[in-house]
């Protein structure tokens, strides 16, 4: 039984198109390979000088970066490496039944591939994911080492995103208890990515440019590589490193901000030859959290996460794209 999504067969008449064109020009070049900055948790726990200078260390890397990598984060690396063989192996499936609408008992639509509003291959994903809302995992079933595995590595996650949120609220004075009051472990999701090797690699992304809802997001990756963030408006590759997870802040953060930290677009391109894995924690509040800016003036008006999810969905039906946080810059609408 086929497991491989059938991106050709749905997506028959893109590729067509793209076949018929006389120009077909190439869309990734070689790009700048960068190293995050490293953060490394360990010293928070020191004394109190070096808390401060790590502290200090992460609040500067969101706010010039908006992407920063962690070591010594707590969590273990056998349960990063159970949950990687765990998504393998729900990626085996075949097909047919990853694409059902009880696939694991999950909430509908919680597998994807591709995208259903693609109109050419620049804004086709190639990759399948399976997008898990936690408040969908505490059931038993026949997919018990999977649950319990998504449960496990999920509260490790929402134990150290809670944390990161918290070190870089204290220089924007916001409340201690702002993330614990508005966050909780079943807010947040666990998308599981899987880019199998494309045959376009040259001409097609992994995933299409986008930036994350959420608060921000931890990612694990295997060592294949092929993120890539846009910074002072270049596109530059990170570099994989197989000891440190990647954090990147997300819209909320932005706005929570008041814009000090950056959510940044980010993509994953193509690869011709080998597969890639990754797993990405977001963490979000609860939908009926209003985020509003920390400081006055604010760039942004407040909103709820579920007014931002709705506008989302309406933009994204409307244009293709998520239009994000510019819909909520005040003075613009
Ligand atoms: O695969 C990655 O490295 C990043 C995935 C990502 O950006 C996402 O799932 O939102
Ligand atoms: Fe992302």
């Amino acid at each position: 039984m086929a497991t491989e999504p059938p991106f050709f067969e749905k997506y028959n008449a893109i590729f067509q198109s793209f076949a018929d064109e006389k120009e077909k020009s190439t869309m990734v070049d070689v790009f700048e390979e960068i190293e995050l900055p490293l953060i490394d948790l360990g010293q928070l726990n020191l004394g109190p000088f070096e808390r401060q200078k790590c502290i200090e260390t992460m609040a500067r890397a969101a706010t010039e970066w908006g992407f920063f990598q962690i070591v010594n984060h707590g969590i273990p690396e056998e349960l990063l490496d159970r949950l990687n063989q765990e998504q393998v192996k729900v990626f085996q499936q075949p097909f047919d039944k990853k694409s059902e609408d009880k696939f694991l008992n999950l909430s509908a639509q919680s597998y994807r591939w591709g995208n259903p509003l693609a109109t050419s291959l620049r804004n086709l994903s190639w990759s399948e994911a399976l997008h898990v809302s936690l408040k969908d995992i505490s059931k038993r079933d026949e997919y018990n080492n999977l649950r319990s595995t998504i449960e496990e590595y999920a509260e490790e996650a929402n134990v150290l995103a809670q944390r990161l949120a918290e070190h870089l609220a204290q220089n924007l004075g916001i409340r201690a208890s702002y993330f614990r009051e508005n966050c909780s472990p079943n807010s947040s999701s666990l998308r599981m990515n899987r880019y199998p090797p494309c045959p376009y690699s040259s001409i097609m992304f992994g995933i299409v440019p986008h930036t994350d809802s959420d608060f921000l997001t931890i990612v694990s990756q295997d060592q294949v590589g092929g993120l890539q963030l846009k910074r002072n408006g270049r596109w530059v590759s990170v570099k994989p490193n197989p000891k440190a997870l990647v954090v990147n802040i997300g819209d909320f953060y932005q706005a929570l901000s008041n814009g000090k930290y950056k959510s940044l677009t980010h993509r994953v391109i193509a690869n011709g030859e080998s597969e890639r894995y990754s797993a990405a924690y977001f963490y979000c509040p609860t939908y009926e959290t209003v985020i509003e800016s920390c400081s006055k003036p604010s760039l942004y008006r407040k909103f709820s996460f579920k007014e931002y999810r709705e506008q989302i969905q309406k933009d994204v039906k409307a244009t293709g794209d998520k239009v994000g946080l510019s819909r909520f810059l005040l003075g613009i609408n």
